[in-house]
């Protein structure tokens, strides 16, 4: 068996890690022949917290989890680690848009860049979930210079499971059959949802997901919608943010990173954009992406229809604001 790889979760002791930490420990992420060292990190008041959920770790009796090193500081937390969720932020509430976060979670990510920098394996893959996660992500880039900018990512992987299972839904077949559907730009109520790619199997062979529904009007308006407030409309009926679909997508997106994506699909993650489809450059932009060799590489050459476009340069907009702000944020507190 290969020698144990260290995972660092931040956000430890919320309500995604809870979830989050039984899928990695189980093998559903790196694997069933990785074992793992799971590095916990929390702020200071939820260590007593932490500590009943290692206690819980521990006694699931997982064979790859290896041993837990639970923690309030980042240097301890990012020492060695080859995979990195950062979970740890406020989450919002009702009524407030994600970027309403952005005063309250940029220093987190500023600080948790320096020390990545400092700590972490320099092939280390980071996958940011905390909100507004995109800008989070870039100022976690910006903040660890030494680590390749490919290596810090945003989780839209949510947001792609949720229209893959609308497009299931509306064509009647299992979610499982559906891929290619297409997550661009933020995760906010400005990202754009494309089904104009997505493929449905059936029986062996694929078509296309629109011109198996026939239905352009839905496919711009209902699904486009009902993806972009899904989060909002989970904190309505929960009075808590999406937790168990988040944890399944962060174990998804991390996943795929480092097992590879199969030959014609593609799956949505926010990355450093180099401008691909009219995008903003150095935004944490979600694209389409291929992975092979732990290497992510944007899909190029797809049709982009005028709606399309404007759904994208719209969604880049937001994203170019918020990069504005969080700079902004940023220097104020320096
Ligand atoms: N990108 C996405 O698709 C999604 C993002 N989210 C975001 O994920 C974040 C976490 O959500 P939940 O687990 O539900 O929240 P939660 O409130 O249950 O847990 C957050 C945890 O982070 C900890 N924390 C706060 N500051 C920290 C710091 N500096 N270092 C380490 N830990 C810190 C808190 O003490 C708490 O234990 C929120 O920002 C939420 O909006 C949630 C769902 C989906
Ligand atoms: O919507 C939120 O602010 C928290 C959870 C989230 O990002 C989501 O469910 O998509």
């Amino acid at each position: 068996m290969a020698e144990p790889i260290k995972v660092v979760v931040t956000g430890a002791a919320g309500q995604i890690a809870y979830s989050l930490l039984y899928m990695i420990s189980k093998g559903d992420v790196f694997g069933q022949d990785q074992p793992l060292v799971l590095h916990l990190l929390d702020i200071p008041p939820m260590m007593g917290v932490l500590e009943g959920v290692v206690m819980e770790l521990m006694d699931c009796a997982l064979p790859l989890l290896r041993s837990v090193v639970p923690t309030a500081d980042p240097e301890v937390a990012f020492k060695d680690v080859s995979a990195a969720f950062l979970v740890g932020a406020m989450p919002r509430k009702q009524g407030m848009e994600r970027r309403d976060l952005l005063a309250a979670n940029v220093k987190i990510f500023q600080v948790q860049g320096e020390a990545l920098d400092r700590n972490a394996k320099k092939d280390v893959k980071v996958l940011v979930v905390g909100n507004p996660a995109n800008t989070n992500a870039m100022v976690c880039s910006r903040f660890a210079p030494s680590i390749p900018k490919e290596n810090f990512s945003a989780m839209t992987r949510l947001d792609q499971n949720r229209a893959q299972a609308q497009v299931a839904a509306k064509v009647g077949v299992p979610v499982g059959d559906i891929s290619n559907v297409i997550i661009w730009g933020n995760h906010s109520s400005t990202q754009y949802p494309d089904a104009t790619h997505a493929l449905v199997n059936k029986n062996g062979s694929e078509t296309n997901a629109a011109a198996e529904v026939k239905d352009d009007c839905w496919f711009k308006n209902v699904f486009v919608e009902t993806v972009q407030k899904r989060g909002a409309s989970v904190i309505a009926a929960r009075k808590m943010s999406s937790a168990m679909s988040a944890a399944k997508a962060a174990a998804d997106h991390m996943k795929d990173w480092f097992m590879g994506t199969p030959k014609g699909k593609f799956v949505s993650m926010g990355v450093m954009s180099d401008g691909s489809y009219g995008a903003p450059k150095d935004v944490i932009f979600s694209f389409p992406v291929t992975i092979e060799n732990c290497k992510w590489k944007i899909v190029q050459g797809l049709e982009i229809d005028d709606f399309s476009q404007k759904m994208i340069n719209n969604t880049g907009k937001e994203l170019e604001e918020e990069r504005t702000e969080a700079f902004n944020i940023i220097s104020n507190k320096l």
